[in-house]
C-alpha cells in the first residue's frame, strides 16, 4: 500500500534543460553580487562552508565550477535558492514542469495520497519552484519538503530519516527519481522505487528499478489513482 509519493525534481518533474538553460544562468548572473552580502547569514554560512572544502579559492570560481558540472553541493544549492527568489517573485522565472506532472499530483493528492519533495535544490528553492509554475501554485499539494540537510540522495540513511519524519513505514513510500544511485539508496532503506526515464532528458535507464516515462505511467504501474 503506497501512502506517500516522494519526488525528485530535476529530470523527474522538471526538464533538466530548464534547470541548465534557465535557472542556472539566472543564478550565475546574480552570484557575484550575492556573494558580497555579508548581512545575509545564509550567504556568510555558505561562503564559510566553501572555504572549509576549498581553502584559498574564490567562492565564485568554486560555485561556477560546481554549476558547470551540475554538482549537488549544499553551499551552492543554498546560494542558488537565495538568487532564484527575486526571479520567481518578480515573474522572471516560472517553472515549466513536465505537462504530465500537475494533473498527476492533483489526482494523487485528491485521492488522499501524501506527497513530498526530496531534491538537491534547497527547500527554499523547492517552495519557490512549485509556488510559481505555469499551472499555478502547487505547494498546497505537498506535505513535506526535504533537501541535502536531510543527507545526500545517494545515502540510504536519508530515506530512513524522511520515512521517520513523515511517520510512515518505508515500504509505504514510493520514491521517484531519474538517477539510479538515488533509487538504489532508497530501495536499500526499504522504499518502493520507480525511475522516470524522460526521453527529453536522455535519462540512462537503470537496471534495478521499474521504469516509467511519465507520472501517468507511474499510476498504471503502481495502481495509483489517475
Ligand atoms: C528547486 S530544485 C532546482 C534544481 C536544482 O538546483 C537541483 O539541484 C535539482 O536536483 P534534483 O535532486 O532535484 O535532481
Ligand atoms: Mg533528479
Amino acid at each position: 500500500m503506497i501512502r506517500l509519493v516522494l519526488l525528485d525534481i530535476e529530470g523527474t518533474t522538471l526538464p533538466i534543460s530548464f534547470v541548465r538553460d534557465v535557472m542556472f544562468p539566472y543564478a550565475a548572473k546574480a552570484l557575484p553580487e550575492l556573494l558580497t552580502r555579508q548581512d545575509n547569514p545564509k550567504v556568510v554560512e555558505a561562503i564559510a562552508d566553501i572555504a572549509a572544502t576549498h581553502p584559498g579559492e574564490s567562492p565564485l570560481s568554486v560555485c561556477e565550477s560546481w554549476m558547470a558540472k551540475d554538482e549537488k553541493a549544499a553551499p551552492l544549492k543554498s546560494l542558488q535558492g537565495i538568487a532564484w527568489k527575486s526571479g520567481f517573485d518578480d515573474g522572471a522565472l516560472k517553472a515549466d514542469l513536465y505537462p504530465d506532472v500537475p494533473p498527476a499530483l492533483r489526482s494523487w493528492h485528491d485521492a488522499g495520497l501524501k506527497l513530498a519533495v526530496y531534491s538537491s535544490g534547497s527547500v527554499q528553492a523547492q517552495k519557490l519552484l512549485y509556488g510559481h509554475t505555469a499551472q499555478g501554485d502547487l505547494t498546497p499539494l505537498f506535505n513535506g519538503f526535504f533537501d541535502l540537510s536531510t543527507g545526500g540522495k545517494k545515502d540510504s540513511q536519508s530515506y530512513a530519516r524522511i520515512a521517520e519524519s513523515m511517520d510512515l513505514p518505508p515500504a509505504e513510500i514510493l520514491f521517484l527519481s531519474d538517477i539510479g544511485a538515488e533509487l538504489d539508496a532508497a530501495s536499500q532503506a526499504g522504499l518502493q522505487v520507480c525511475q522516470l526515464v524522460r526521453p527529453q532528458d536522455e535519462t540512462i535507464a537503470h537496471d534495478g528499478a521499474p521504469q516509467a516515462a511519465t507520472l501517468e505511467d507511474v499510476s498504471s504501474l503502481f495502481s495509483l489513482p489517475s
